[in-house]
C-alpha cells in the first residue's frame, strides 16, 4: 500500500508535474475531444453513482439482495454498454481496455441477462459493488484529471482500491458463470447442434469453461498493468511498458 506521507512528501513537486502533464495532454487531444471526454466521464461518474445509490436504498428498504439485480438492471446495462466507447477513443491500450469492457459486457448480456435464475446470486452482489467503487472512482478520476483539478485522494483511490476490488471482482464473476453452468448445460441455451445445414456445432456450457479457464492468464496480465501504473503514479517509478 502507498503511505500518504511518503506521497505527500513529494506534493508540491508532484503537483506541479501533473498539471504539466495535464496540459500536455489537453493540447495533444484538442479541445472538442477534450470538451467530450469531460462531458462523457462527467456522465459515466454520474451513471455509476447513480447505481450506488440505488443499490444501497434497495438494500436498506428489503434487508435483502434478492431482486436487487432486477430493479438495477437497465442502469447498469445502459452505462457498461456506454462503456464500449471508450475502446479506440481514448488513449490507452486496446488489448488492456478491450479484455477489460468485453469481460464486462459479456457478463452483463450473455450471463445476467440471459439467465434469470442466477440473478438472485450473492456473486451477483459482489461483482455489482466491485466494478460500481471502481468506476465511480476511475471516472471521476479522468474527470478531475481533465479538469486539471485532480485530488489527492481521488489519485490514491485510483491506484489502491483495485488491490481489494479486482479480485472481490472476478471471484464474483468466475462464481456466477459457475452458478450459471448448470442451467445452462440442461437448457442447450445459445447452442447449435448438429445436424443442421450449415454443418457447424457450438456449445455455450463449454464456450462457459473456456471463458472461465481464460481468467488464468488473462486476470494477472490486467492485475500486474495496474500494479506497475500505480509504481508509476504513485511514486513517480519510470517503467517501460511492451507494446500490445
Ligand atoms: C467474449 C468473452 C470475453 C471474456 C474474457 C474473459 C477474460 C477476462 C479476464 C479479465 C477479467 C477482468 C474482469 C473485470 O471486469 C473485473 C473488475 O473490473 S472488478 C473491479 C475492479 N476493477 C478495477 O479496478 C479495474 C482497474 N483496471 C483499470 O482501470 C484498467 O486497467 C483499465 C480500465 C483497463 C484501464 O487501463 P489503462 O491503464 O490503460 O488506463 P489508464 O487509466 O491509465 O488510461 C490510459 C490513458 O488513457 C486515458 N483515458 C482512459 N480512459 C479515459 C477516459 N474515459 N477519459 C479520459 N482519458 C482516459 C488516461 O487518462 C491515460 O492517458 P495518459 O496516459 O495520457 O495519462
Amino acid at each position: 500500500m502507498a503511505s500518504s506521507e511518503e506521497d505527500g512528501a513529494n506534493g508540491g513537486a508532484s503537483e506541479a508535474s501533473d498539471e504539466r502533464e495535464a496540459t500536455r495532454k489537453r493540447r495533444r487531444l484538442g479541445f472538442l475531444a477534450t470538451a467530450w471526454l469531460t462531458f462523457y466521464n462527467i456522465a459515466m461518474t454520474a451513471g455509476w453513482l447513480v447505481l450506488a445509490i440505488a443499490m444501497a436504498r434497495f438494500y436498506m428498504e428489503k434487508g435483502t439482495h434478492r431482486g436487487l439485480y432486477k430493479s438495477i438492471q437497465k442502469t447498469l446495462k445502459f452505462f457498461q454498454t456506454f462503456a464500449l466507447l471508450e475502446v479506440r477513443i481514448v488513449p490507452t491500450s486496446v488489448l488492456v481496455t478491450g479484455v477489460q469492457v468485453s469481460s464486462r459486457i459479456f457478463m452483463v448480456w450473455l450471463i445476467t441477462h440471459s439467465i434469470k435464475p442466477i440473478q438472485n446470486e450473492e456473486s451477483v452482489v459482489l461483482f455489482l459493488v466491485a466494478w460500481t467503487v471502481t468506476e465511480i472512482t476511475r471516472y471521476s478520476f479522468y474527470t478531475f484529471s481533465l479538469l486539471d483539478h485532480l485530488p489527492y485522494f481521488i489519485k490514491w483511490a485510483r491506484y489502491n482500491f483495485f488491490i481489494i476490488l479486482y479480485p472481490v471482482g472476478v471471484a464474483g464473476e468466475l462464481l456466477t458463470i459457475y452458478a450459471a453452468l448448470p442451467y445452462v448445460k440442461k437448457t442447450g441455451m445459445f447452442s447449435i447442434r448438429l445436424p443442421n445445414k450449415y454443418n457447424v456445432s457450438f456449445d455455450y456450457y463449454y464456450f462457459l469453461l473456456i471463458t472461465m479457464a481464460s481468467y488464468i492468464p488473462l486476470f494477472p496480465q490486467l492485475y500486474f498493468h495496474m500494479l506497475r501504473q500505480r509504481r508509476k503514479v504513485l511514486h513517480g517509478e519510470v517503467i517501460v511498458e511492451k507494446d500490445d
